[in-house]
């Protein structure tokens, strides 16, 4: 059994409530007709009721297990505004602009109703950027206890691989932190080495990429790796993470040997720390779309309530896998 399908057999053990906010795309109601037929989740879909039953019909599937709310013809969406005030009113929010933020930007209601318990988790993304997908949860969300920084990973699963666990990856940080310090860098490190053991059940090794391997190449983006891989080995002693090392010297055993002699993680790693946003978005589509890798993501980890992205680029078989993903993480939620 791949790590989908021991996902998808934790997320059917209790059903969690997901919302899917992005009724004016196909690949919702396609992905929201497989989640309810696997059983995988409770979906809560965002729109107007006649125009989802037109779609549902359009597209064929079958959503009358789904729940569709309007926000319009809500009885919730005054006590949504009046929260959303209060949460964003240093920032300027008035009633009106919450009103209208709430009535024209699903993605918002939506977080709100895991904000106020009417939902445990949130997939959104298949049609809007990442920066629109993120900014309402870490504004009306914000992180968890004890986290600082939010970051965003991607479970990869590689097909005919031997690196890895079998072609098993988690990649950081893919979507979120453009251009992370030495210490941002080190807790992206921590975090995904947590989330790949949660969701994954294998231990992490983690490998602090770069374009040097011990050295072997100067300069200050190498000095940062460097430090990072200094900072996490302090941070999180019970991770073997080690680096910088070069993506080859990471995951080829005999390439590791060579580059990096006596290093534990280098030529077995399953957890791939990229050094900017670049390197990490550019790297998991690469192998996505070259190596015909499933790519899920990117997952958010160290917000307060699962919600997660999509890449506009993802299929209808990729949202059902982040559904499944984040019904997981609202069960280790509590
Ligand atoms: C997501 C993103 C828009 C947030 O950036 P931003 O410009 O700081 O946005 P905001 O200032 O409105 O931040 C929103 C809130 O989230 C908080 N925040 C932003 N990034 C955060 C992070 N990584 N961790 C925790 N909180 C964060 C801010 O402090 C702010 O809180 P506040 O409004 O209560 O003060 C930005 O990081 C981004 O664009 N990232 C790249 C996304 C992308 O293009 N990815 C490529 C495709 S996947
Ligand atoms: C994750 C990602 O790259 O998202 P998008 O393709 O939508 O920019």
């Amino acid at each position: 059994m791949g790590f989908m399908d021991e996902i998808k057999a934790k997320a059917r053990a209790d059903r969690k409530r997901i919302v899917l906010p992005e009724t004016e795309d196909e690949r919702t109601y396609r992905a929201a007709a497989k989640a309810i037929e696997e059983d995988i989740a409770d979906i809560i879909l965002i729109g107007k009721a006649d125009v989802v039953a037109e779609k549902e019909k359009e597209y064929g599937v079958d959503l009358s297990k789904a729940t569709v709310i309007d926000p319009e013809k809500s009885d919730k969406l005054q006590s949504y505004i009046d929260k959303l005030v209060e949460l964003r009113k240093k920032k300027g929010m008035t009633p009106e602009q919450a009103k209208d933020t709430l009535l024209n930007q699903y993605i918002y209601y939506g977080v709100m109703m895991v904000k106020m318990g009417d939902a445990d988790g949130l997939v959104s993304g298949a049609c809007h950027s990442t920066a629109n997908t993120l900014r309402p949860s870490l504004q009306i969300l914000k992180t968890a206890p004890g986290t600082k920084l939010v970051s965003a990973f991607f479970l990869m699963n590689v097909p005919n691989c031997e690196y890895g666990d079998n072609g098993t990856f988690a990649f950081a940080d893919c979507g979120l932190n453009q251009n992370p310090t030495a210490e941002e860098l080190a807790a992206i490190a921590g975090s995904t080495a947590k989330s790949f053991k949660a969701l994954t059940g294998h231990e992490p090794r983690v490998a602090m990429l770069s374009y040097s391997t011990m050295g072997s190449a100067k300069h200050d983006d190498v000095t940062k790796v460097q430090e990072a891989t200094r900072i996490a080995k302090e941070e999180y002693p019970d991770i073997a993470l080690d680096g910088e090392m070069q993506l080859d010297a990471a995951i080829v055993p005999s390439v590791g040997e060579f580059k990096a002699p006596g290093s534990k993680v280098a030529g077995h790693a399953n957890v791939l720390i990229f050094p900017n946003l670049d390197a990490g978005n550019i790297g998991y589509k690469l192998v996505q779309r070259l190596a015909k890798a499933e790519a899920y993501g990117p997952m958010t980890q160290g917000i307060a309530a699962p919600v997660n992205d999509l890449s506009r680029g993802c299929s209808w078989e990729d949202i059902v896998g982040v559904i499944a993903i984040t019904a997981v993480q609202a069960q280790m939620q509590g």
